[in-house]
């Protein structure tokens, strides 16, 4: 896949449909085989558009984590197809994956997974060394307003601000996918709310489509879709009228 995949725009002018960044099909993942079998996704349909924020909502154990994981890469399915902006990700060897995933996806987790002994400012750049068209470090932290933070440590950080760190962190490389696995998991009320602005922020000023995995129902009301699964497979799908900002949120 070239590195410089980008989407594709369909239909004509002046308002073009949005590009599919992510196409799935007949996605399924078996976890073991026999009578210990764990059907973890089946026949999962999913076409992701350009700069769309996706929520995904379903109980525990219904798959959302290994749809996300296949999606991003850090997963293969078992069965069905994925591509990324018409560049297939199934049937391809570990190092075109890696590549996919190091260049293109930018991924956030419950816990913030930083280096300890690293600054701030440290941490972020562990990507930005790496990475083909990188963001200066300190426009990263200034999009999740830490800027004033990039000589701390991670331990002289609440959990919110070690969150944003991380999320400076997945999209300094600027990819074009930010995963979210439950990004206010581990967050307060009020702390949450904080990292929901700046995960928002992100799709709405850079465009980078987002899909963010919750517990939390109150959430899909800032998405532009929201995706319910259920025992492996895609339940429903749901628009909402309006696309609320995280302050407009209450739960
Ligand atoms: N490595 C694995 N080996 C065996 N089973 C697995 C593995 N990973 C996930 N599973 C199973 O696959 C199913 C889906 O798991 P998944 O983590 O995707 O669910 P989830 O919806 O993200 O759950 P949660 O909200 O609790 O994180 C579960 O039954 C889980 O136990």
């Amino acid at each position: 896949m070239p590195s410089s995949a980008r989407p594709a725009r369909t239909g004509g002018s002046p308002e073009p449909a949005a590009a599919i960044v992510l196409r799935a099909r007949g996605l399924a993942k078996t976890y073991g085989s026999g009578d210990s079998a764990v059907h973890a996704l089946r026949d999962v349909d999913l076409d992701v558009l350009a700069g769309e924020f996706v929520v995904l909502l379903g109980a525990s154990g219904s798959g959302k984590s290994t749809l996300l994981n296949i999606l991003g890469g850090l997963d293969k399915p078992s069965a069905g197809t994925l591509e990324f902006c018409g560049h297939p990700l199934t049937g391809i060897s570990d190092d075109v994956l890696t590549t996919y995933r190091r260049e293109h996806v930018g991924f956030v987790f419950q816990f913030y997974n930083l280096i300890p002994s690293l600054t701030v400012a440290e941490n972020v750049a562990l990507v930005t060394d790496i990475a083909r068209d990188p963001m200066p470090v300190d426009e990263a932290l200034a999009l999740v307003a830490l800027g004033p933070r990039r000589n701390h440590f991670p331990s002289q950080l609440s959990g919110g601000e070690q969150q944003r760190v991380a999320i400076a962190r997945a999209i300094a490389k600027r990819p074009q996918l930010l995963l979210c696995d439950e990004p206010t998991g581990a967050l307060d009320y009020a702390t949450g709310k904080l990292v929901l602005e700046v995960i928002d922020r992100i799709n709405r000023e850079l465009h980078t489509t987002a899909l963010v995995i919750t517990h939390n129902a109150a959430i899909g009301g800032m998405a532009d879709r929201v995706i319910r699964v259920a025992d492996g497979r895609i339940a429903s799908i749901e628009r909402p009228p309006r696309r609320l900002s995280p302050a407009e949120l209450a739960w």
